[in-house]
Formats: C-alpha cells, structure tokens, sequence
C-alpha cells in the first residue's frame, strides 16, 4: 500500500508523560470527575446558552435514518451508523437517537463491549450536510456541537470496551466518532480522513482532543492539516488502528462483524463485573489528576475484592502459566 508523502512522515505515538499528567491536571475541574464513573456526567458542556431540550427539537427537523442498538447475549453490543442514502451521514434525528441510544447503554449491567458500525459497507460520512447547510449560523453550529461532544464523551466513558469497525470511509465527524471508541479496527480499503480543513472547520464533537491523546499532538497536526487518508496501514503505524480485518467476503459487512466480535472477545472474556472495573480504572487513569485517579482505583477495587469471581479464583487455586 502507498502512503502519501505526508503520510510517510508519520511517527509512532509517544505517550504522555509527567509534563502530560501535570497538564491534565491543572486543565481538570474536581468536580468534574466525580461524574465520571457514574457515566452520566454531562462534561464540562454546560456553557451559556446551552440548552439541551431547545437544542433536541432543533435537530429534530431534521430527520433521516436511524441509530440501531442490538445488545446481544455474549455481553457484545452492536450499534449501528444507519444512513445508507447519505453514506450514514448523521442527520439531526440520528444526533437524538445516539444521545438515546448511549443512555440505554449506561443503563446496560450486564454489558461488556461495543463495537459501533456503519451500515451497508462503509463506516460514516460525518454530519448530513443538508442539516449543516440549515443551521450554518455560529449560535446553532455551536449547540449542535455541545451536544454532540457530551454525547460522544458518555460513550468513549462507557464502562464497556468499544470499538470502531471501519469499513468503507470515515470522514468529518465519522472520523471523530471513531476517537470516541477505545479501539478502532479496519478493514482494507477503509479509511479515516478528518476532512474538516476542506469544509473551512476544524473538529468540534470532541474529535481533536480524543486524537491528540491516540496518536499524538504530531501526528494530529498532520491528519488535520493535511486531511490525510488514513489507510489500515498509516493506521497501524501512527496507533490509530489497533487491527486490520479481512473484511467482507460478499460485500454483506457480515464477515468483518464477526471478525471484530471475534477481536474484542480476546478482552471481553470474563465476568461483566471485572470487565467493567477494568475500564473504569483506565477511563479514569486517562482522564483524572494522579491524585484522583488513585482513589477512583481504590474504589472500584473494592468493587472486586471478594466479589464472586475474586472468590471463584481464589478457591480453584488458579495458576497463570
Ligand atoms: C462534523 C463536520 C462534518 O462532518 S462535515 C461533513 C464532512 N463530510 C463530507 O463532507 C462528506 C461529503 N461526501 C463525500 O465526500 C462523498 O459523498 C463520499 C462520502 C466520499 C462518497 O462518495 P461516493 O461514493 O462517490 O458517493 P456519493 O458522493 O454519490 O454519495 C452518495 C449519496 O450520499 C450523499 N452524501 C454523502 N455524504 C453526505 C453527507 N455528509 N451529508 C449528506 N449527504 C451525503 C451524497 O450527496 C449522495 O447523495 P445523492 O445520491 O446525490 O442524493
């Protein structure tokens, strides 16, 4: 595969260190992550003017396709992108149906993982430009992008392991969906391209801070400046992709859903109660000062400790050869 010439510059993801946690920690309100693990916070979007019920009716006039959840059996959710017309462009309905689609997850104990598609082959081509056209004025634009940063944000704090399935493309805001998953897996010939520098605007669901912290602030002036066509393999290499499918064999999607259940199952094996302790320990390492963090951690390990399967390991003696 080819990479560009701005591609092959490129680097490998260093991750933040002590500069970057003493970052974190001045630019984080307390209260904030007190919010965190309940997984209803409303970040820190609760700015002037935004009102979410105003904002819901407004994106309602919008309506076209829809946000499909499937919770399945084995702990494994599926939620899907479902715009076909529009290359599963997200209308304004669709921007409700997510917020709602996220609640009943919040709501799912017994959830475990996540993997967010796009229906008939190909991922998301961000929001529906006719809507964007409608509400081009700076005061809606601005709360269409509070909502969709505090929808975006509940999901990637989900106590779930979420992953992206890229098929076909990710543009705009598709491509800032994926930052809102813990992995992102893609399939040949996908692609993840932030597109916003062509459309005259930079990310606003979230999607440049969730990039910075994958693949780093280097790598992410790249992608932005260059609208880059990430391709499974500058994925692989800059950390933004955490596999490659072998994708469709009959063009169906079937294929690579199974591939990516058959992925995130390697993390998901196990107790939904360990599971969901596991990211809730990393979800509030990323995002809290060390201080806070660290009592986070003790609680949810209190959660565990001599918790059923605590209990069952212990007794069958268990030895990790
Ligand atoms: C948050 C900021 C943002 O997300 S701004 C939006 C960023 N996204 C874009 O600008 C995507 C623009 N669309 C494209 O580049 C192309 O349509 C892509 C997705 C590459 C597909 O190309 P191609 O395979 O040739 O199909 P096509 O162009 O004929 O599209 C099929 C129909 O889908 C539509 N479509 C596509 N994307 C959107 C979109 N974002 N909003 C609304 N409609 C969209 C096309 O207009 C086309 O519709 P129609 O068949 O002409 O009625």
């Amino acid at each position: 595969m080819v990479l560009s010439a701005a591609g092959q510059h490129l680097l490998r993801v260093s991750r933040p260190g002590a500069w970057g946690q003493h970052l974190l920690r001045v630019s984080r309100p307390g209260a904030w992550g007190q919010h965190l693990l309940s997984g209803i916070g409303s970040v820190s979007t609760t700015a002037k003017g935004f009102q979410e019920k105003e904002i819901r009716e407004k994106l309602q006039a919008f309506p076209g396709g829809s946000i499909d959840l499937v919770k399945q059996e084995s702990g494994i959710a599926v939620l899907t992108v479902n715009n076909p017309a529009r290359m599963n462009a997200f209308s304004g309905s669709m921007m409700v149906e997510l917020e709602e689609r996220v609640s009943q997850l919040e709501e799912w104990t017994e959830g475990k993982g996540l993997i967010v598609q796009g229906a008939a082959g190909t991922f998301c081509s961000g929001s529906d430009l006719n809507a964007v056209r409608a509400i081009s004025n700076p005061q809606d634009g601005m709360k269409m992008c509070m909502f969709m940063q505090n929808v975006l944000t509940r999901l990637l704090r989900l106590p779930l392991l979420s992953v992206a399935l890229v098929e076909g493309s990710a543009l705009g805001g598709g491509a800032e969906l994926t930052t809102a998953c813990d992995f992102r897996l893609m399939v040949p010939g996908g692609m993840i391209r932030f597109v916003h520098k062509h459309m005259g605007l930079v990310p606003g669901w979230g999607g440049a801070a969730r990039l910075v912290r994958i693949v780093g602030s280097q790598n992410a002036l790249k992608m932005l400046g260059g609208a880059l066509k990430v391709d499974p393999e500058m994925g692989l290499q800059i950390g933004l992709a955490d596999g490659v499918l072998e994708g469709s064999l009959d063009g169906s999607g079937a294929n690579a859903l199974l591939e990516a259940e058959q992925w995130l199952g390697c993390y998901t094996t196990g107790p939904a109660s360990v599971i969901r302790a596991i990211k809730k320990v990393v979800v509030s390492g990323r995002e809290l000062p060390l201080e806070v963090a660290l009592r986070t951690e003790r609680d949810v390990f209190g959660t565990v400790w001599g918790g059923p399967a605590n209990l069952q390991a212990l007794a069958s003696k268990a030895k990790h050869k």
